[in-house]
Formats: C-alpha cells, sequence, structure tokens
C-alpha cells in the first residue's frame, strides 16, 4: 500500500491532485522494462523480448548494456551493487570519491581497477601531462564507461596562473639540501638543466623578489632564502631542505607575510587556461575546477562561456578554494559555483597550516547550507605515495572529513604517480564506509540549520518536499529514497539532508547521472520515465528487484520532481 501526498504549484504540472491518498502500485504487464544489462549474468533475468524504451543503467560500474556485457564477458559488479546485495541498502557508501590521475594510473587496467575500487571521478590537472595524454585518458575513462558499464565523471583542474616551478628537465624530482644554492631563473633551458637550476614561470618574478625575502615551495616541502639576484638568477640558499616536485608552486613571503600584490595581477584564468577549457568542453568533460578563484566574477564569466558553447550547458564549474582572495568572498564564490574544492595544498601554503582545519570546516557546511556538492582535497593519504598503508594521523583526517559529512574526498599524488593507488582508494572506502556507519549507530545526527536557498515557489516546494522527506525516512527507519528528477536538482537537495538511508536518484540524463555521482549517498541511474508516478514506480520496482536490489516489503519513499509529490509505499 501506498500513502502519497502530491503539492500542487504553478507552474508544475500535474494531474489529479491527491492529498495523502493511499494508491495501490501494480504491476503493469505491458510496461516492459529493458534491462541494460549487468554484471552478474546469473542474477538477472534475461531481458524479454517485447522490450519496451524503458532503459536504466545505474552508476559506480554496476551496470552496463546486456551487449556489452556480454560481449566483454566480465562481472563489472562492483561496490554499490554488491553492497545493496549482500548487505542490504544501509551500507552503501554515501562518501564519493574522486581520483588524480597521472603516469601510475593513466593505462586501461589502472582506470579499470580504480574505477572497480569505487572511484567516482577521474581528475585529471593540466599543470602536468600533455594535450594527447590528456585526451587519451578522457578517452578511455569514457570507453571504460561504455564497454563496462562504469558512469566514473571526469574533472578537468585548471592550471591557473599561479607561480610555479618549470618540469625539472624531466626528471621526477629533485633533493634540495641545507644551505646549498640554487638559481631560480626566469630564463628558458634546454634540458638537461644546469644543476641546482629550477626554472619559474612568472616573467616578473626576478623584479617582484626582494634579498632577503623566504621563498617557500609547496606550502613548506622546501624553504630557501634568497640571497641575490642577477638580472633573471635569483639565488638562493635552502633553510629548510626536502623534496622539490616538478611544478610545485612557489610563494615569496616577506616580513612574515605572504606577498600577494603580483599574484593579483595574473589573471585567474590565464591563456592558456582558456585553450585548455576548450579542449575540456570539446572533450565532453563533466566538471571544470578552476584553481585560485579569487572571486565569483570568474565563475560567472566561465558558466557564461560554457552555456554560449555548449547548448544544454552540462559542465558543473568547481571553484578552487586555495587563496586567501578565495576564503575573503567564500560565500559570494560558492553562490556562483556549482560546487567547492577545499585545495588544502595551496591553501596552506596561504594561511597558516593552523588555520587550514577550521577553513575546511566551515567551507564544508556553507556549501552544505547552500546545496553545492564539496570535495575535500589534498594529502589524505599522503605517505601512501611510498608506503602501502597510511599513518594513523592520515586516518583520522580522512575520518574527520567523512564525520563532517563532506560530499567527496580526492586522491592527489597518491593515485597520480604514488606507488599504492589502489590501496590507498580501498583507504578511503573503508573508512568512509566505517565512519558513516559508527555515525548512524551513535545517532549522531548534527542538526545542521539549512537555510532557505530557493527563490521560487516551486523551487520551495521542492525544498520543503525534500526536507520533510528526509525526516520522514529518518523517523520512519525507511530502507531507500528514490527521486525522480530531470535536472538532478531535487536529488542534491535530498543529498543536502544528508539523510541515513541511501538516495536512489533516477534522471534521464546520461550527463546528470554522472554529475549526480560526485554528491553525498546518491545512487545515480538513468532511466527513461514519464509523467506518470504509479508506473515509474512499478517498472522500477520489477527491475531492480529483478537484480535483486530491492525486496519485496522494502518501505520506500519516492519523491518526483514533475509531480512534487512524496508517496510512502512498501516494495510490493
Ligand atoms: N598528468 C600528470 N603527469 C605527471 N605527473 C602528474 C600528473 N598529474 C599529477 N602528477 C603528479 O602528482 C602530483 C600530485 O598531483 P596534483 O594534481 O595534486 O598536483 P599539484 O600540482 O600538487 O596540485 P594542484 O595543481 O592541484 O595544486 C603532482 O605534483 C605531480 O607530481
Ligand atoms: C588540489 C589543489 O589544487 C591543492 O590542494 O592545492
Ligand atoms: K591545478
Ligand atoms: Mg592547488
Amino acid at each position: 500500500m501506498a500513502q502519497s501526498l502530491h503539492l500542487l504549484a504553478p507552474p508544475s504540472p500535474s494531474p489529479s491532485p491527491r492529498l495523502l491518498q493511499p494508491c495501490l502500485p501494480s504491476l503493469p504487464h505491458h510496461h516492459r522494462l529493458l534491462c541494460r544489462q549487468i554484471c552478474r549474468a546469473s542474477a538477472a533475468p534475461p531481458p524479454s523480448p517485447d522490450l519496451g524504451p524503458v532503459v536504466l543503467a545505474s552508476d559506480n560500474g554496476i551496470s552496463a548494456s546486456a551487449a556489452a556485457a556480454a560481449a566483454a564477458g566480465i562481472d563489472v559488479d562492483a561496490v554499490t551493487e554488491a553492497e545493496l546485495k549482500e548487505n542490504g541498502f544501509r551500507s552503501t557508501r554515501r562518501t564519493k570519491l574522486v581520483c588524480t590521475i597521472g603516469p601510475a594510473t593513466c593505462g586501461a587496467e589502472q582506470l579499470q581497477a580504480l574505477a572497480v575500487g569505487g572511484m567516482n571521478v577521474a581528475r585529471i590537472n593540466m599543470c602536468h601531462g600533455t594535450r594527447d595524454w590528456h585526451r587519451r585518458v578522457i578517452r578511455q575513462v569514457r570507453r571504460l564507461n561504455e564497454e563496462k558499464g562504469f558512469a566514473v565523471a571526469v574533472m578537468m583542474d585548471t592550471e591557473g596562473s599561479e607561480i610555479h616551478m618549470g618540469d625539472l628537465g624531466g626528471a621526477p624530482s629533485a633533493k634540495a639540501e641545507d644551505g646549498e644554492i640554487w638559481t631560480f631563473s626566469v630564463r628558458a633551458f634546454n634540458s638537461p638543466l644546469p644543476d641546482r637550476t629550477i626554472h619559474v614561470n612568472y616573467d616578473g618574478f626576478a623584479e617582484d623578489v626582494r634579498v632577503g625575502d623566504e621563498l617557500i615551495v609547496d606550502g613548506g616541502m622546501v624553504e630557501f632564502e634568497v640571497i641575490e639576484k642577477i638580472g633573471p638568477d635569483v639565488k638562493c640558499r635552502c633553510t629548510d631542505p626536502g623534496l622539490l616536485l616538478p611544478r610545485a608552486n612557489l610563494t615569496f613571503w616577506r616580513d612574515g607575510c605572504l606577498v600577494r600584490e603580483r599574484n593579483a595581477m595574473l589573471p585567474t584564468i590565464s591563456s592558456k587556461d582558456w585553450l585548455d577549457i576548450d579542449f575540456g568542453i570539446a572533450e565532453g568533460v563533466d566538471f571544470i575546477a578552476v584553481s585560485f578563484v579569487k572571486s565569483a566574477e570568474v565563475i560567472n564569466h566561465l558558466k557564461s562561456y560554457i552555456a554560449a558553447r555548449c547548448r544544454d550547458s552540462d559542465i558543473a564549474v568547481i571553484a578552487k578554494i586555495e587563496s586567501i582572495d578565495s576564503l575573503k568572498n567564500l560565500e559570494e564564490i560558492i553562490r556562483a559555483s556549482d560546487g567547492a574544492m577545499v585545495a588544502r595544498g595551496d591553501l596552506g601554503a596561504q594561511i597558516p597550516l593552523e588555520q587550514v582545519p577550521s577553513a575546511q570546516q566551515k567551507i564544508v557546511k556553507l556549501c552544505r547550507q547552500l546545496n553545492k556538492p564539496v570535495i575535500v582535497a589534498s594529502q589524505l593519504l599522503e605517505s601512501m605515495i611510498e608506503y602501502p598503508t597510511p599513518t594513523r594521523a592520515e586516518v583520522a583526517d580522512v575520518s574527520e572529513a567523512v564525520r563532517q559529512r563532506a560530499d567527496a574526498l580526492m586522491l592527489s599524488g597518491e593515485s597520480a604517480m604514488g606507488q599504492f593507488p589502489e590501496k590507498a582508494l580501498t583507504v578511503l572506502r573503508s573508512v568512509s564506509l566505517r565512519i558513516e556507519r559508527w555515525w548512524r549507530e551513535e545517532k549522531r545526527y548534527e542538526a545542521m540549520e539549512l537555510p532557505d536557498i530557493a527563490s521560487s515557489l516551486s523551487d520551495k516546494i521542492s525544498e520543503e518536499i525534500c526536507n520533510s522527506a528526509a525526516k520522514m525516512a529518518n523517523n520512519l527507519g525507511v530502507d531507500a529514497l528514490f527521486v525522480y528528477t530531470k535536472s538532478g536538482h531535487m536529488a542534491s537537495l535530498l543529498s543536502r539532508c544528508r539523510p541515513d538511508c541511501p538516495i536512489f536518484a533516477f534522471t534521464t540524463s546520461t550527463s546528470v547521472r554522472r554529475r549526480l555521482n560526485l554528491q553525498w549517498g546518491l545512487i545515480p541511474f538513468r532511466l527513461s520515465f514519464s509523467d506518470d508516478m504509479e508506473s515509474n514506480l512499478n517498472r522500477t520496482f520489477s527491475l531492480l528487484k529483478a537484480r535483486g536490489m530491492i525486496q519485496s516489503g522494502d518501505l520506500v519513499i519516492a519523491l518526483s520532481d514533475m509531480l512534487q509529490s512524496i508517496q510512502v509505499m512498501n516494495v510490493p
């Protein structure tokens, strides 16, 4: 039996309104499901011969077209579906995982291993690698999605025009020892570079630094003091030894303060970034993460650029919070963006390290309030670049980000160039699962105030519906929330509430489905559905039951943004 609440608001079109009317879902046999088939062939029935137009495919690498799966002959049943089948709804991972792809993970097999291991989003950093390399990675991810049924989204991260070192003439790293004299120069060198010489990308560098300035590499990996300026060359003495990595970020400090007048004059999106963005649009990336955002203006500019260039404007813009200016203008930046990243690497080079944790907490909270997905990034498992197990402190850091209910966690060097990318991903996955479960068991609801964000009446109703549905789901202990959403908006409003149960998000568009992959607690499916909720539900139930993903008797709350309705029912 189902109980439903339908709310009507202009301009939302709706058929006959029923207020808390019981309705009996029947399983109409004339609506057959084409299950884009999966993985465990044995677990699913063969598609019927008279298939209708309905297509359903789930994310997280758990389903594939029947043809593809059969042809490939492999079991692509990754985390979510296995979890759903084995342990029921409660144990699916809510926190999403982003992996930076680099030399350690760019091969087809390595990418597949990451997808199976729970990678929701693959990130490519335009600071590194060639255009051809990036293209190969994007296409490989897309191919895996098509052939193996994954739905891994692709995020392109811009280089930005902050000051950084060159690529060390091809060397993977260089060691700077205490007291050594190194030359930082804006001259172009042919490889190999002269000994202890570093190229700097910013032409004004030699003019801007002064003797006595501190030069900080990658937020403190290595530190130098400027001792002499000779034309384009700046001689520096190493005062804090360490490892220099290619293209490491450089900041200079004077009298204990970051020198940032010059950086303020550099554009957030450089001309090289614009070319990269054109490339990203052409290759159809799902997210563009903008480095060193200073204000909302640049985000608005990029969004209108994207809207003008791609019709359905389905690339989401993520603001990377990694500078003092981005903290100053935090709220306007987050409001303008489709999501944010706490880029702790560079952030920790611009503000004192001890301020990074509170900045993280503040950004995560604000993003949730404003309903924007947020990624916590950098050094989560840094030691795993070299070692197969994390430090206890790293596990505690990951746990804290999960406890804050960030939407996603990100691997950087661990997956790009580390020795144990898959193990690092496994650590993120198992720590997320454990902390999420603990949190639910302890019923540690953080009653976070969620401010109204809608402006139109229709959006206000959607918001109220989602808030109520999430509350009802917790109070009734339902097994899952189902949301039928074309734009994905209602799914993200539900995710914002961080309910106890997972959210099955059904959407008609492949790109919306991939984008929802970044959001907390959502299990995105693509499904062609109609405005007839009863038939949608019956079709979904029979399909998911056939796949063993739900069972008769499971308690479900279903929402739809076409009808703006809530229905509570047991799966028939
Ligand atoms: N495409 C790539 N090719 C070669 N090395 C890479 C690539 N992507 C990442 N790396 C390596 O992995 C490290 C960490 O990756 P990450 O993307 O976090 O880079 P970053 O330069 O530290 O950060 P960001 O530009 O995001 O501030 C890099 O410093 C680089 O050594
Ligand atoms: C991810 C990134 O850009 C940073 O941490 O600086
Ligand atoms: K970058
Ligand atoms: Mg950065």
